[in-house]
């Protein structure tokens, strides 16, 4: 019998997947797996869980959360030698990398892509020896998913995300950054840098042209705006995804150094977590990685789709 290991997280999103539990255990013992479910007991258990499930003889590992606990789960498989594919039902309050996958945000709909799909490696992303999904950001907004607690992201959804995000317009600082990549370095004041792999940052930015599994990462990059409406022009270009804006440094590597050059810490944010406050920040792709469930037939961001 073909073993199944289900990490559930109850508390992330609205709390919504307890109601929907049993009609997904339910499918996925229909499909004839045998299913093992773990619900996490604190913030960081996904991580050891989804070692367990490598280590053990599981054939696959299907995680009910929102993204962080999918970034917790994939940095745990990614210490494993042996990589069995994660299925993801989108349980969390704003579900980006879903979104990438074509996984649909019914959470029973979500469960049968994993027992009736296939699986694709995707590209992950690197970050100081860590591991991330789909973006890894600094600067303007990044503190707002992990600094918006829990409960209040329960109660408000994204409202949370964009009313933290006005809180925070008037207190918008530059920072003095060094980015290197290939044979180039960028030097200058920016108030916002994200690495990804996505269709989509925190439910508002929309990536285009991007593909999950060719071993490149986008990379985009605010600068200081010379004031208030320039800003305000610059933040509209980005939820746009026009990179031709004059604040806008936009281009694709597969690695790429950023290095704070002031003397006071900034953090950043991988995956909608916490991320650190290193001074030299390295992030690089690791080129399919990670073998993910997606849909059987639809087409969706990957080389040969
Ligand atoms: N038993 C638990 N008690 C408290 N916190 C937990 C527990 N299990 C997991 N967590 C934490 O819950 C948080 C939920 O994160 P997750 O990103 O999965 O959901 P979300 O924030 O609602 O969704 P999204 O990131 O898609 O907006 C994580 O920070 C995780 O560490």
């Amino acid at each position: 019998m073909k073993k199944l290991y289900f990490v559930v997280n109850l508390v992330a999103g609205k709390a919504v997947i307890s109601k929907k539990l049993g009609r997904i255990i339910d499918e996925f013992v229909k499909e004839g797996y045998e299913v093992t479910v773990h619900t996490t007991q604190s913030g960081e258990d996904a991580v050891e869980q989804a070692v367990y499930a490598n280590e053990n003889g599981y054939d696959l590992l299907v995680v009910a959360g929102g993204d962080g606990t999918l970034s917790q789960c994939l940095q745990g498989a990614m210490g494993c030698e042996k990589k069995i594919p994660i299925g993801y039902v989108p349980a969390g309050s704003t579900n980006d990398f879903a979104k990438s996958l074509g996984i649909p945000s019914d959470q029973f709909k979500a469960a049968k892509v994993i027992t009736h799909g296939r699986p694709v490696l995707c590209d992950v992303g690197g970050f100081n020896g860590n591991y991330f999904s789909y973006v890894a950001a600094f600067g303007a907004f990044t503190n707002i998913t992990y600094e918006t607690s829990q409960k209040v992201k329960n109660i408000f959804g994204h409202a949370a995300y964009i009313a933290g995000g006005a809180a925070h317009l008037g207190s918008i600082k530059a920072k003095p950054m060094r980015i290197e990549y290939e044979d180039k370095t960028i030097e200058g004041d920016f108030v916002y840098g994200m690495v990804t792999n996505t269709a989509s940052v925190a439910g508002m930015i929309t990536m285009k042209n991007f593909l999950l599994d060719d071993g490149i990462f986008e990379v985009t990059l605010i600068r200081k705006p010379k004031n208030p409406a320039e800003l305000g022009k610059t933040a509209l270009a980005l939820l746009k995804n026009d990179m031709t804006d004059k604040n806008i440094v936009f281009f694709r590597t597969n690695e790429v150094t950023i290095t704070n050059l002031s003397d006071k810490p900034f953090s950043w944010t991988r995956d909608g977590e916490y991320g650190g406050e290193e001074i030299v920040n390295r992030i690089c792709c690791y080129k399919k990685a990670m073998p993910f469930m997606v849909r059987g037939k639809s087409r969706l961001p990957f080389e040969k789709d």
